[in-house]
């Protein structure tokens, strides 16, 4: 006898895989509609939350969820709408829960706990009928037989959510919106009263932010958008695809965050140099380079991204040698004019896109990229000839992978210096210029106004010189 009939005559009980048979006549119900997507986005915040896996990779339509691959356009996004704005307010969202229940809900009851915060995040901040988000909640209790005995309370616990909406949000305003770790991070780097904005400002979700090949002023005013201090266009919030946008099928302009656009930036005339992009994909700095003259070898380790990289600038109609792989392989012929080292980092500085990173990263993550950060820059400075420059960048808020990795290398590296950046330069953006020269941005930088949400990505960059 195999080991599972064994089973079943220990216990009395038909095996997982006999009881999954259902007879014939004892089908569930048909799932309400909305259901599907409610559950499916239960299912990935629980994801991100207990198992720290990545938003995008779940949501991503070709290697993402089936669960999620399954639902119709309109249901994706919703599930994106909830899962974003659920991990945007995890720590409210939390906290109004809480304060709806006399008793905490025992340990076992993660997954009842992930279905109140998607009923939460429609309650409290979407645009959904708040008696769907209820019911579909209470739905998702019922059909969960390690719930179904709490429906009552879920139930209870929403309805009374819905009557005492302003209340709730007022009372929970004083949370801080991201995780305790993140919060004691950011108060040591930037101050609590500066922490706390950021940590506000994550709650934005960010603008639509390009970067045109030329002529800004034109295409803001083609596009209705308007010129930021970096150069880019900012987009007044619009329905529908950026695709679709005048330009993007003759390659004029691409998507790309105002703070992401600087480091590229900060190399000035490079009309003709040779110049190395080691992290390069998806490529919005490699285009950069490329549009600004100079001749560019694109790096990149990932083959997926290497591709996207090639797709990016086949639509941008740009040119530049590709080469996929570890940048630690990487040597050029002879040394070069310039090197851009985009590290990989903690992402830490772009939570109003990728509301996630909190949640799936901790301190320990950070300190690890850290540390390969810091052979990537002393490997990239290698690469240089003398009086080369290296631009190091990344979207990290933490200064452990930006001012205090650049001071430790020029602190122990003979001929490198750091090329100080000139505030006078970047007029509308002298706060994030530090005193050493450094570009430091927030995404409590660059204020909205009626027509356009403010904020940028978090980035920290440095001009360093060889030699
Ligand atoms: C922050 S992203 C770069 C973004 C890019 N600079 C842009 O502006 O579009 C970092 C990239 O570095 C790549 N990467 C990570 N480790 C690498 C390595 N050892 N060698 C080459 N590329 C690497 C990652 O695959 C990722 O595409």
């Amino acid at each position: 006898m195999n080991d599972k009939k064994n089973n079943e005559k220990k216990n009395g009980k038909p095996s997982e895989h006999r009881r999954r048979q259902a007879p014939a006549g004892a089908e569930r119900a048909p799932a309400k509609p909305g259901l599907e997507v409610r559950a499916t986005a239960a299912k990935l915040l629980a994801a991100v939350i207990d198992k720290k896996i990545s938003l995008d990779g779940m949501l991503d339509l070709t290697h993402g969820n089936p669960a999620y691959k399954a639902l119709n356009d309109a249901d994706r996004g919703l599930a994106r709408a909830i899962l974003t704005t659920a991990l945007r307010h995890l720590p409210r969202l939390e906290a109004a829960i809480a304060s709806l229940i006399d008793t905490p809900l025992p340990e076992g009851a993660r997954a009842l706990q992930h279905v109140l915060i998607v009923a939460a995040a429609q309650i409290l901040h979407l645009d959904v009928p708040s008696h769907a988000a209820v019911d579909l909640a209470v739905e998702q209790a019922n059909r969960d037989p390690r719930n179904r005995r709490f429906a009552k309370l879920v139930n209870a616990v929403l309805r009374r959510m819905v009557r005492e909406k302003d209340e709730i949000l007022a009372a929970t305003a004083s949370v801080s919106p991201v995780p305790d770790w993140f919060r004691k991070r950011l108060a040591a780097a930037y101050g609590a009263e500066e922490a706390e904005r950021i940590a506000e400002a994550q709650l934005v979700p960010a603008a639509i932010d390009m970067t045109v090949k030329s002529d800004p002023k034109a295409w803001a005013e083609r596009l209705g958008g308007k010129v930021l201090p970096t150069g880019s266009i900012r987009l007044a919030a619009f329905e529908g695809s950026v695709t679709g946008l005048e330009g993007f099928d003759q390659g004029e302009w691409w998507i790309q965050d105002a703070a992401a656009a600087i480091p590229a930036k900060l190399f000035g005339d490079i009309s003709g140099k040779r110049i190395a992009d080691l992290c390069a994909a998806p490529g919005g700095k490699t285009a950069q380079l490329i549009a600004a003259g100079a001749k560019v070898t694109a790096v990149e380790q990932s083959s997926n991204r290497l591709a996207r990289l090639k797709e990016n600038l086949g639509r941008l109609g740009l040119e530049a040698e590709l080469v996929g792989g570890d940048l630690f392989d990487f040597q050029p012929d002879e040394p070069l004019d310039g090197i851009l080292l985009d590290a990989p980092c903690s992402s830490t500085g772009t939570t109003r896109r990728h509301p996630d990173v909190l949640w799936t990263k901790g301190p320990e993550d950070i300190g690890k990229l850290a540390v390969l950060q810091e052979r990537m820059l002393r490997h990239a400075l290698t690469l240089v000839k003398p009086g080369g420059i290296v631009v190091f960048s990344n979207c990290s808020l933490d200064p452990i992978e930006g001012e205090k990795l650049v001071a430790k290398i020029i602190g122990d590296t003979k001929n490198v210096s750091r090329v100080p950046v000139d505030p006078k330069d970047w007029p509308g953006l002298e706060s994030a210029i530090t005193e050493l020269g450094e570009f430091r941005t927030t995404p409590a930088m660059l204020p909205g106004d009626d027509k356009f949400v403010g904020g940028m990505d978090g980035f920290f960059a440095s001009v360093l010189r060889f030699g």
